[in-house]
């Protein structure tokens, strides 16, 4: 089955803040949630809620909201929440080090498996993560069948390392240098740009001001 291949991206994208909300409440003993609840706690429009569910099937009934359990474990599937994907992290630095501390593990089903560096902390357990030669990288990334790869090393050193983590078998890279790397179809890289999100929010603020403070 795979139901992402239907669902509209930007519904994809969605799909992880829905999961961790949706698990706060099956923990804290709800049963059910309306979309105008949804989108209080998650701050998208009840609209995009209901249109986004919409897809997942009829799962609502009106006058009676979602039922957290049913929504739960189909977005368990979809995510394939209920196996942990190892990722791997290249360069340890200052935002390397940042990632490794932060994990993923706790708010998601993914996590820093290896890191690696040609820096002095290869061979040492960093926030309880071992960090590898990148002599060893190919040989970890095939042997933990890894297929996600954080990059977070200078720009020159960008693209020679994408090359080698395609060449390992790696399909998604979340790319952190300022560097737009060359990869091959088949390979997802998806940038990550701090000034740039920032900036769209100083752009938002000051030409939407009255819409995002609602006056
Ligand atoms: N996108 C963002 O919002 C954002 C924010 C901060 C930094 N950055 C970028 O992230 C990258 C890392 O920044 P930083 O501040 O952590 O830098 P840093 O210098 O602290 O860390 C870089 C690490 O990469 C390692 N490294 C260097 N060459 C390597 C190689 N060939 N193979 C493996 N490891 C190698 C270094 O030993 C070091 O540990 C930079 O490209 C920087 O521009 C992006």
């Amino acid at each position: 089955m795979n139901e992402q291949a239907r669902i509209p991206r930007a519904t994809a994208k969605r799909l992880p803040i829905y999961y961790r909300y949706l698990t706060f409440l099956e923990d804290a003993g709800t049963t059910r949630i309306s979309s105008a609840e949804l989108a209080e706690a998650t701050k998208f429009d009840a609209a995009t809620i209901r249109r986004d569910f919409s897809y997942f099937g009829a799962l609502g009934k009106r006058g009676y909201g979602y039922d957290v359990k049913a929504l739960l474990s189909f977005f368990a599937k979809v995510l394939d929440q209920n196996s942990l994907i190892n990722v791997a992290l290249i360069g340890v630095g200052n935002l390397g080090q940042a990632l490794l501390n932060f994990n993923f593990h706790q708010s998601s089903n993914m996590r820093i498996a290896a890191a690696f560096d040609i820096n002095e902390h290869r061979g040492k357990i960093l926030s309880g993560v071992p960090i590898y030669d990148m002599s060893e990288l190919e040989e970890q990334i095939k042997a933990q069948r890894i297929n996600i790869a954080i990059l977070t090393v200078p720009q020159e050193a960008a693209q020679e390392i994408t090359d080698t983590l395609v060449a390992a078998g790696v399909k998604g890279i979340m790319n952190f240098t300022p560097l737009r790397v060359s990869v091959p179809d088949g390979v997802r890289v998806q940038n990550v740009d701090l000034t740039n999100e920032l900036q769209t929010l100083v752009y938002f603020i000051q030409n939407y001001a009255s819409i995002t403070t609602g006056k």
